[in-house]
């Protein structure tokens, strides 16, 4: 018998709010990848020497272009993936420097909150928006 022991990867992914507070910007993950098609909040896999919040940075440098400027811790989800346990660290990020666009060729699109339901999300946003 053999004892298959899961990955446990921590992710910090950003809830990006609109200025006037009306919009959150969400990104569809390349179809070549895990939960590909589907969409998300941006953000990524932590890097071992790295604190969340670099993390972070680091991720929605390379994914939309964007230095934040202001975020605050939001929420903690745990899931588990057949395969994986992920911890998601979910940061609101309320000011940013730059215009967000997909630098990795994925669709990006700022979405009125009361319409987030309207796309098909990863397994912990759908939690993370309580649907
Ligand atoms: N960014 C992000 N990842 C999520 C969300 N929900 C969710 O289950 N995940 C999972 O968390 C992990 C994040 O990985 P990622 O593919 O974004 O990582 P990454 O940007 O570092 O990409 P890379 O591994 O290709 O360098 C994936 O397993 C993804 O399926 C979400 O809302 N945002
Ligand atoms: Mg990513």
């Amino acid at each position: 018998m053999s004892i298959k022991v899961k990955r446990r990867v921590h992710v910090a992914a950003a809830a990006i709010i609109s200025a006037d507070q009306q919009q959150v910007l969400i990104a569809r993950r390349p179809s070549n990848v895990d939960h590909g098609g589907l969409w998300e909040f941006p953000g990524g896999k932590l890097a071992p020497y790295e604190t969340g919040l670099e993390g972070l940075k680091r991720e929605l440098h390379e994914e939309l272009g964007v230095e934040i400027v202001c975020a605050q811790p939001l929420i903690r989800v745990h899931h588990e993936y057949p395969d994986k346990h992920i911890l998601l660290d979910v940061w609101q990020v309320h000011e940013f420097a730059g215009e967000p666009f997909g630098r990795e060729g994925q669709a990006v699109r700022w979405v009125p909150m009361s319409e987030l339901s309207n796309y098909p999300f990863q397994r912990l946003i759908c939690r993370f928006c309580a649907r």
